[in-house]
């Protein structure tokens, strides 16, 4: 999909560095559009959308040690203008002809460096710029044609560049928030260097996208797995506007919704939207199949194939569908090619991973190619509320991993309402969009004794959970005021039968994870 819009963008080449997938971000965000590559990927796979510029990232080898990956022959002959940051400007230079040696000091965290006025890359900056770096090695020697752009303290070429050739170097990361002006010095290199057109936008991104499945889907029928949640809302929404009723969207109430939230979704996308939702009441069936069951992965085996089980026989029940569009997202893509860790590992325990294959459908996925940022534009784009664009990401599995012990429909509905009270706490405190990536309430499989009215009391224990994360793979727990702490557990234990106590949990992750099961 979205080929012209795709052309004329950046290559990103990776060198294993933490911040790749930044670097793709900070570019489309100047509306150029960014397409991420492992570091050795065959130039026609590169070339696949002619980008007309390359970014070489940063990365934890040496470039002079034995094995180390190098800068692709291909990539430096091919005439185009490239900005190696980092380890990506030490293999340049490598490549080159340079020299890189290890420094006796080494650069972590913030530092100054003064630049010569006369280059485009610098251009418009602060004489003494404030910038981030992270690096062990450094440039002795630049290549020849390479002249020095800027300095640190402890790097005599923190940036260098051949004017002739549109290569350039900067030893620090311009793609961090702690470079505060990085965003400049990706601009200049965009658009004063490269000269590319900036055509990256939600409304383009629409349009084409509008076009694509429109050619791909033709008069056919597509079926959506609608959770609610960003991702299959905006996917749904964009193909809905492509294809009208072509599209039968269907919403699962597995029984482990949070309160009102099946009202809520239906009223959003059948109601306002207008969109076909077939709702699927399965609440039952999920609880028959996980009574007794308390060992959370195969709690999450189960809940999968529940969810393939419904949505067989709710295509099967419409007949003659050929496609199953689903809200894959680009951070997905990489994660998966890439064989990376955490999040690949969370992504393959969710519901609709063993779907195509087992099913036969042919995919539509028309959020392939977008950040979970850009997601959220193109929903406000297609005019989805508010509350559904920032709403917080909910696992497939939903309570049921958050109801540690026996589930049953009384110990569901118990943390229900304590969760809607926390939400509702946090909301009024204006903390559930921004301060908090993610809250929710957690069940305990124990009980306490309290007292309450003179009375003694035996019951259940509610943990509040409240994390701030970038990108799900790291998180702190948030510093909430106690305060409001205060009054969400007076609140729950005074209104949600059972509960007689309320813990804060205070674990990041690592070692934690954001979840408890
Ligand atoms: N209750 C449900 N009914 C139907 N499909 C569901 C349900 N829960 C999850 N899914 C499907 O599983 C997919 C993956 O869920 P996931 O939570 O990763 O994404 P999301 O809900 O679309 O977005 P977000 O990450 O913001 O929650 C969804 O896109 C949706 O297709
Ligand atoms: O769609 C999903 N299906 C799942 O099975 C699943 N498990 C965890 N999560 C979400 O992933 C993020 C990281 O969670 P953890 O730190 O608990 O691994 C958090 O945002 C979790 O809510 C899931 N999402
Ligand atoms: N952040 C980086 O790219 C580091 C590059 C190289 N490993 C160094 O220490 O200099
Ligand atoms: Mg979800």
């Amino acid at each position: 999909m979205t080929n012209d819009l795709r052309q004329g963008g950046v290559a990103v080449i990776d060198f294993g560095s933490q911040y790749t997938q930044l670097i793709a971000r900070r570019v489309r965000e100047q509306g150029v559009y960014a397409e991420v590559f492992a570091h050795d990927a065959d130039a026609d796979h590169i070339n696949q959308h002619q980008p007309a510029a390359y970014i070489l990232s940063g990365g934890p080898n040496s470039v002079y040690e034995n094995g180390a990956p190098q800068a692709a022959p291909h990539i430096l002959k091919s005439e185009k203008p490239i900005l190696g940051i980092c380890y990506g400007m030490q293999a340049l230079t490598y490549a080159l002809g340079g020299q890189v040696a290890p420094s006796q000091a080494r650069e972590y965290g913030p530092a100054t460096i003064t630049h010569t006025p006369a280059s485009p890359l610098l251009d418009n900056l602060d004489t003494n710029l404030q910038v981030w770096m992270s690096h062990g090695d450094r440039i002795e020697q630049p290549p020849a044609g390479f002249v020095p752009l800027a300095q640190s303290e402890n790097s005599p070429y923190a940036a260098i560049g051949d004017l002739e050739r549109n290569i350039y170097g900067v030893q620090f990361h311009p793609e961090v928030s702690h470079t505060p002006q990085g965003s400049a010095v990706l601009h200049n290199f965009l658009f004063k260097i490269a000269h590319l057109t900036a055509k990256w936008t939600p409304l383009a991104v629409i349009e084409n996208a509008i076009e694509a499945i429109r050619a791909q889907v033709g008069d056919e029928k597509v079926i959506l797995g609608l959770s609610g949640g960003v991702d299959s809302a905006v996917a749904g929404t964009l193909i809905h506007r492509a294809i009208g009723d072509q599209l039968t969207s269907i919403f699962v109430n597995t029984g482990f919704l949070r309160k009102n939230e099946p009202e809520s979704v239906l009223a959003v996308f059948r109601d306002e939207m207008g969109m076909n939702v077939i709702y699927n009441n399965a609440t039952e069936r999920f609880l028959d199949a996980l009574q007794g069951k308390t060992e959370p992965e195969q709690k999450r085996k189960i809940i999968g194939n529940e969810f393939i089980e419904v949505f067989k026989e709710e295509a099967n029940a419409l007949e003659g569908v050929r496609f199953l569009a689903q809200g894959t997202i680009y951070p997905d893509v990489i994660e998966s090619a890439s064989g990376s860790k955490t999040a690949h590992v969370i992504k393959s325990h969710h519901n609709v991973g063993g779907l195509p294959e087992q099913l036969g459908f042919e995919l539509v996925e028309p959020l392939r190619d977008l950040f979970k940022d850009e997601v959220r534009k193109v929903g406000t784009a297609l005019g989805l509320p508010d509350h559904i664009v920032w709403r917080q990401p909910f696992p497939g599995p939903g309570l049921a991993i958050r109801c540690l012990g026996d589930l049953t429909w009384d110990r569901l509905e118990t943390l229900r309402e304590a969760d809607a009270i926390f939400l509702e706490e946090l909301e009024k405190a204006g903390l559930l969009v921004g301060d908090t990536a993610q809250c929710f309430a957690v069940l305990l499989p124990v009980k306490a004794v309290g007292v309450m009215g003179d009375l003694r009391t035996y019951e259940e224990v509610i943990a509040l959970r409240a994390v701030q994360t970038q990108d799900f793979m790291t998180a702190d727990w948030v510093r909430l005021p106690y305060d409001l702490l205060a009054q969400v557990s007076s609140h729950i234990v005074n209104k949600v039968k059972g509960v007689n106590r309320v813990v804060y949990d205070v674990t990041s992750k690592p070692p934690g994870t954001i979840e408890w099961e």
